[in-house]
């Protein structure tokens, strides 16, 4: 690719919908700033479960073909334009939750020899020369096989990258700090009674909690066009999310709040000054988007 962005971000993400509930707000502010906002998917989810009745019949190739559209739907949401499938599409399946015998099966992410899958995403680096990554923590967030598969071939790709001479300088985990979920479900309680759902998760049911010293950044987005566009985006994913804003359930029908302030822990590459960043790109000489193409 040419002509690119000054400011390049790369996203890796386990099943369509994961990138909208994690990075939507961020997503948007990058795309509506100009950035050149890139998203690998692993999976096209096509052992997840169906929300709407209407489309229960769904599942296997017919389900990943649906999924597909609905990210697709979620992208043009938030303003992205450059979302690839790891190795194009079906080439690594959907492996189910952890312990299923999904996990078996040879053709799933569970499955992929990591070196051969991150071999895949550094193509997308070396075209695209990202200057910050995002992807899960090593839990993957909590527990899936795919998100765990994620993370691990995102930072092992990272580090081939950095061999092959075209390095990602920040690489950043998907976090929630724990004061701030913990806040968030206490209105959830208070609002419950009023939602369309019966029942609230609990901060053990969000993914990346971790003690908020451990979180280096956050995009904030309360009350701005990105908490909208992650909103759409979300609904977008209607076989996996129902929104009932500020909240949604998936497909477990437990309450969790839309986060429209995203938190992320920096683990390579340098902080951008003193505090927490409120900038991904904090700290990246030259990074400053002038709409001319950098090395
Ligand atoms: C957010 C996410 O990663 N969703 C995955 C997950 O889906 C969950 C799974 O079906 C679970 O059994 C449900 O209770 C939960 O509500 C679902 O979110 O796993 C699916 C299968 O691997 C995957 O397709 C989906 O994207
Ligand atoms: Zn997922």
């Amino acid at each position: 690719m040419t002509d690119l962005p000054g400011r390049r971000l790369l996203l890796v993400h386990a099943h369509p919908d994961d990138e909208s509930i994690n990075n939507g707000v961020t997503m948007a502010r990058y795309a509506a700033e100009g950035a050149h906002v890139t998203l690998v998917t692993c999976t096209l989810g096509e052992r997840g479960e169906v929300i709407p009745p209407g489309l229960a019949h769904l599942s296997g190739a017919a389900l990943g073909g649906h999924r597909r559209g609905e990210l697709a739907d979620a992208m043009r949401a938030l303003g992205v334009d450059d979302f690839r499938l790891l190795g194009g599409p079906g080439r690594y399946a959907d492996s189910g939750m952890l312990g299923l015998s999904d996990n078996d099966d040879p053709g799933c992410l569970w499955q992929a020899d990591v070196d051969a899958a991150a071999a895949l995403l550094v193509d997308v680096i070396r075209e695209v020369r990202p200057q910050v990554l995002v992807t899960y923590d090593p839990n993957g967030g909590y527990g899936h096989p795919d998100h765990i598969q994620a993370h691990r071939i995102a930072m092992r790709a990272a580090e081939l990258a950095a061999e092959a001479g075209c390095p990602v300088a920040k690489v950043y985990w998907n976090r929630v700090p724990r004061s701030r979920v913990e806040d968030a479900f206490a209105r959830l309680r208070d609002d419950l009674p009023g939602l369309p759902f019966e029942k609230a998760a609990g901060v053990e049911d969000v993914p990346g909690v971790v003690d908020d010293e451990r979180i280096t950044t956050e995009i904030r987005g309360e009350g701005t066009a990105y908490a909208a566009a992650k909103a759409a985006a979300m609904r977008a994913h209607a076989t996996q999310i129902t929104v009932a804003e500020p909240y949604f359930v998936l497909s477990n029908d437990l309450a969790q709040p839309i986060l429209t302030t995203e938190y992320y822990e920096l683990v390579r590459g340098e902080r951008g000054g003193e505090g927490r960043e409120n900038d991904l790109f904090a700290g990246i000489a030259g990074t400053f988007d002038t709409g001319e193409a950098t090395s």
